[in-house]
This record gives structure tokens, sequence and C-alpha cells, in this order.
């Protein structure tokens, strides 16, 4: 069963309030009654983190990778005014740490890196460069706080990338470490491609450098192809035999980034690497909004103790902006429809209460919901809710009939907000007066002809259904052989 989202007093982007058909309520108890099927389970969440003593899906950190990952995307260029902005909108919003192009990667990044470190955010800032002294050298004077430190260690990469064996891969990486280390900064130290790397050779790398004393080791599906019972084994594996930090970064090219990051939380890891949208190589990586609506719904206070959600969308603006892409319509949180409810299904139990249909709150993250009305799947619910809005009050059956006008209408084209308004005020005119108004103006002569004969093809089938319901009764036909039209005339 879902968990409850909290009361959202706060009205919906078309105005709709939470309630019963409008009515701002109190949602503190269900409308169905409490049985040992339906307990009303409200004050704990079937979804909290199965109690597992390794899991830290209740104390987790985040690396943001924007301006690192993120500058990998195809269509990323963040000049230094850029990056200031995306890296001040992420320590709003509360990231533990943010990750920067390595500053081996060209001078004006080693200068974008000394600029951000002087900024004095909250967060700690990190850079990402190859396992190289010369590398390392560079990065420990632009006074970032550590530095992530990477190797392929699949044999793809150790053939056609770097060349080098896992022998001198563990000695450079011990002397990176070390002379990282003496510097006073942070060092994670990272296998890239670790999917396809072999067991052996990865955990014995990160044995050799946990004993010397990095603050991380990390895992990263470079590739994208792990899945999330293969992210919790290998974590969980390397949870035993290393005693420091394990941070995680995920690819999403098959779709599981979210998941694997999730995963990699409740085998032990500590920290997940992301990026806004999920920009990055390729079709990128874990994307922060959506990590975000993974772990709220696992651990919310922890999620709004530690990061101010209203900010995503700003963020997401923002990035969206100097990437030039919009943001796609099923986005988590922040994507059109994200909290968008059509069918009238959904609509009617949804006003009554947003937990039916909803694991998130939109207002944690300062967005709203929308219940859609302006459609043939809507219901006299969601229509009696917008009367109600527009301030016009009829019977139940006079907005049954209105929604059925409507429908009709939505059967003919794809109708608007404005005509769907357009009939309900028209339709409840037409009760008060002898005028009789058209139901919606404008409709071209075609439309015209086609929403009468819709209308008429209503009334039809709604008179045969009631002469089927009366000579049945009549006939006491048993339910299973009741007569049913198959057309109207
Ligand atoms: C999976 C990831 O996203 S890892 C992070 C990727 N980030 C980047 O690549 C940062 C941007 N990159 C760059 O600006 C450039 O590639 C540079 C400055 C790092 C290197 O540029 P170049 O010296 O011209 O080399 P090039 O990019 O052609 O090839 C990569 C070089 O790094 C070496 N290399 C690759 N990975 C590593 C590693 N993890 N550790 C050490 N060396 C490495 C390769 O052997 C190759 O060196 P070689 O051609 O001298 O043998
Ligand atoms: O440094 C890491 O752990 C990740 C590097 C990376 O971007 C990747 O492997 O895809």
């Amino acid at each position: 069963m879902c968990p409850p989202v909290e009361e959202t007093p706060v009205n919906g982007a078309n105005g709709h309030q939470n309630g019963t058909n409008g009515t701002s309520r109190n949602h503190d108890d269900f409308t169905a009654i409490q049985s040992s099927h339906n307990p009303h389970p409200h004050h704990k969440s079937p979804y909290q983190p199965v109690g597992d003593f390794l899991s830290n899906v209740s104390r987790f950190k985040i690396i943001e990778s924007t301006l690192r990952e993120g500058e990998q995307f195809a269509n990323a260029y963040f000049d230094l005014d850029a990056k200031i902005k995306i890296a001040k909108a992420l320590d709003d919003f509360g990231v533990d740490y943010i990750e920067l192009t390595s500053p081996a990667a060209s001078e004006q990044s080693r200068r974008d890196c000394e600029a951000i470190c002087k900024l004095g955010l909250k967060a700690k800032i990190l850079t990402h460069v190859r396992c190289n002294m010369e590398d390392a050298r560079i990065a420990v004077e632009t006074g970032v706080d550590g530095l992530d430190v990477v190797i392929g260690t699949s044999s793809y990469l150790r053939e056609y990338s770097h060349g080098k064996d896992m022998t001198y891969i563990k000695n450079t990486a011990i002397e990176v470490i070390e002379f990282v280390k003496s510097k006073g900064k942070e060092i994670r130290f990272s296998s890239e491609d670790s999917f396809r790397s072999d067991l052996v050779d990865l955990l014995s790398i990160y044995s050799a450098v946990d004993k010397i004393g990095v603050n991380r080791v990390g895992i990263a599906d470079t590739v994208g192809c792990a899945s999330p019972r293969q992210v919790y084994d290998l974590v969980r594996t390397l949870r035993g035999v290393v005693s420091c930090d394990i941070e995680t970064h995920f690819h999403n090219d098959t779709g599981c980034s979210i998941a694997n990051a999730y995963c990699a939380l409740e085998a032990g890891a500590t920290h997940i690497d992301t990026s806004v949208l999920g920009i990055g190589e390729r079709n990128g990586i874990t994307p922060l909004g959506g990590l975000m609506a993974r772990m709220l719904v696992a651990d919310r206070h922890y999620v709004l103790s530690k990061y101010n959600l209203k900010k995503l969308k700003d963020i997401e603006d923002l990035v969206a902006d100097y990437v030039e892409v919009n943001i796609p319509f099923n986005n988590y949180i922040t994507g059109f429809c994200a909290f968008t409810h059509k069918a009238g299904i959904h609509a009617k139990a949804i006003l009554n209460n947003p937990s039916t249909y909803e694991i998130i709150n939109p207002a944690d993250f300062g967005m709203s919901r929308y219940v859609h009305f302006a459609s043939r799947l809507t219901g006299w619910n969601a229509i009696k809710s917008r009367a109600d809005q527009l301030g016009l009050h009829m019977t139940d059956a006079q907005y049954k009939a209105c929604t059925a006008k409507i429908k009709a209408l939505a059967d003919v084209r794809k109708i608007a907000i404005d005509d769907t308004d357009s009939i309900i005020r028209a339709f409840h005119f037409n009760l008060h007066n002898d005028e009789e108004r058209p139901l919606l103006e404008g409709l071209t002569v075609e439309e015209q002809k086609k929403f009468l004969a819709a209308e008429r093809e209503l009334n039809g089938e709604k008179e045969k259904r009631r002469l089927d319901a009366t000579a049945d009764a009549e006939a006491e036909v048993p339910v299973s052989k009741k007569t049913r039209t198959e057309a109207v005339a």
C-alpha cells in the first residue's frame, strides 16, 4: 500500500483544491472503512528502508557532478559565470559535494576550479582526475577540498584506454593517494568500468587503497550495464572488504541509474554521484531530481532535513537553459505532467485524498498537482469540482448530464480547458433561462454535425439501456443472460 502524502492545502495549477470535489479537507482518515485489509497505516511508510544494518538509505551523501560529468554531456558548455551560478544553486540545494572537471583538462578549467574554490560554499569542492601524478599535482594546487581519482580496471580499458596492467595501476594509485593525503586533501580512488572488471582485481585494489587510508573508494558503472541486483552484490561484497566510505556512479544506458543508486545505498554505499537532469556522457547518470524522488519516498524526514527540495525546479531550469534542452514531459517531479491526473477514476479519488494516486507530495518540491478535466476520460466528479471553481452549482444529476455533453464533444475533437468551461457555463445558463445558448460557440459545421450526432447517440444509448433494463426486469432474466444493446440506430 502507498504511503500517504502529507496534507496539501495548496491549490493545483488549475486551481483545484485537494478535498472532496474541491473542498479542502483534512485527510487524517481514509474514505474507506478501516479493516484488517485496510488498516489505514498513516504513521509508518511501507516504503521505509528494509531493516538492513548495512543500509545507508537514511544517511547518504550526494556528490553532485553536473560541473564534471555534466560537462561531458554533448550539448554542455559552461563558462565561468555559468559554473558559478550552477555551483551556488547546488550549494543552496544542500548537496554535500560539488565535483568539478579536471584542472588538467584545460587552462580555463583550472582557473574555473580555483574560482569556485574561492566562493566559500558550504559544499565540499572536489575535482576529478586521472590516476597519475601530473594531474594530481595540478589539482591539489587549485584549492579543492578533495580529489576523485579514477582509472579503468576492466580489460577493455586496460587494453584500449590507458594500456596499464593491474600492478601498475595499484602502484600508481598508492603513489597518488599518498601524495594527495600529504597535501591534507580528501581522496577517493575509483575503478572505472567496475562492473566489467575482474572481481578479484577489484577487491585487491580497493583493499590496498583502503589500507593506506583513502577516504572513499568508488564503484562506477561506466557503461550503464549493471542491474540493481548486480550492484547490490558488488557493493555488499566490497562493504565487507573495506572500511572507508563507498561512492557509486551509475550511467543510465539501460535506465537503471536511480534503481542502482538506491540498491547501492541498501548494500552499504555511502555516496551517490548525480547530475542535474542526469546530464553526462551519452544519456547520462543518476539525475539529482529522480534520486530525490526515490529517497524522499524512502526516508522523507532525512531528505527534507538535508535538501532544499523547493530549489530543484530552478536548478533544473537553470541547467536546461545552459545546455539548451527542454525538460522532458515525464521528468521526475518537474516534468509538466508529473502531478497531473486525468482519468475520471483517478480524478475523483485524488480530489478526495491525494494519497490515492500520489506517493510524493508535490508541495515538498514547491510543485502543485493538476486535475485534468478537459477530455473524454473525465468524470462527473472532476466536472463538479471544476464547476465549483467557476462558482456554478448544480445537482448531481445535472453535473452528470453536463459531463455527458463534454464527453460527447470530446469524442468529436480534442477539447481545451476553455471549451470545457464554456460548456459548463452554457449548460448552467440554459438550466436557469428560457433562452437556449449553444453549448459551444465556434464549432465548424462539420464539428457541429458530429457533436449533434454524438449527443443523439448518447441519448439513444441511454434510452436503450433503460429499455433493456426494464425488459430484463420484467422477464426476470438471469444476470448472465441479460440483453445487451449491440448498436444504437
Ligand atoms: C569515464 C569518465 O568519464 S573518466 C573522466 C573523463 N574526463 C576527461 O576526459 C576530462 C577531459 N579530458 C581531457 O581534457 C583530456 O582527455 C586530458 C587532458 C585528460 C588528456 O588529454 P591527452 O593527453 O591529449 O590524451 P587523450 O585524451 O587523447 O587520451 C587520454 C590519455 O589519458 C590516459 N588515461 C586514460 N585514462 C586514464 C586514467 N584513468 N589514469 C591515467 N591515465 C589515463 C590515456 O592513456 C591517454 O594517454 P596517452 O594518449 O598519452 O596514452
Ligand atoms: O570516477 C568515477 O568513479 C566515475 C567516472 C565516470 O564518469 C565513469 O566511470 O563513468
